[in-house]
């Protein structure tokens, strides 16, 4: 669906954005294990402002195509936000409900700022809406693989987005 060259190009681009807004801050990006990692990691590569990074575990999607709704936190950060300039980094956004979930719950801990940050969007799969900062796609309302996104945990390593075909 997206070739590796235009994945790469994109996030090249919003890391600048992204630099600009932000200048002469630092960011703390939080990753959303695990899909997120792999954009989250080219995302910081091209980000020339000071950088700090946390992860965090949830996961609604188990093995199937559809979310279970309920979003099971398995690791906290490691570090507090408070008064932290935080950006959210997901790979997709999808029924919108992890997000929903997520940003009250992060915006409790005081950051001094929260955006939120995806590689891909769904709009039309959107069951809650999410005010998202930075869109790096929109797709159709197909099952993505690739570039950190799984099919029953298979195919994020690939370096491009694709469609999981129905069996
Ligand atoms: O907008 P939503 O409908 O909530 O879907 C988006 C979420 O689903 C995926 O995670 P998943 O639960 O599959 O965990 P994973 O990142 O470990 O694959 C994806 O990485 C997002 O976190
Ligand atoms: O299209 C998708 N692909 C992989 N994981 C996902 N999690 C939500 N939507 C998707
Ligand atoms: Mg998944």
């Amino acid at each position: 669906m997206i070739s590796e060259e235009d994945v790469n190009k994109r996030i090249a681009e919003m890391g600048a954005q992204i630099s600009e807004d932000y200048a002469g801050k630092e960011i703390h990006l939080i990753a959303i294990l695990k899909g997120s990692v792999f954009f989250a990691c080219e995302l910081a590569k091209r980000i020339t402002i000071p950088v700090t990074i946390d992860f965090m575990s949830v996961s609604s999607y188990g093995n199937s195509r559809e979310s279970s709704g309920i979003v099971k936190i398995a690791k906290d950060l490691d570090e507090p936000i408070l008064d932290k300039e935080v950006l959210v980094v997901e790979d997709i956004i999808d029924s919108g409900k992890t997000l929903n979930h997520l940003k009250p719950m992060l915006e409790s801990r005081n950051p001094a700022s929260l955006h939120l940050c995806t590689l891909l969007s769904k709009p039309d799969r959107r069951e809650v809406e999410v005010p998202v900062r930075y869109i790096g796609f929109e797709v159709p309302d197909e099952f993505v693989v690739g570039y950190g996104l799984d099919y029953a945990q298979k195919y994020r390593n690939l370096p491009y987005i694709g469609v999981a075909e129905e069996e």
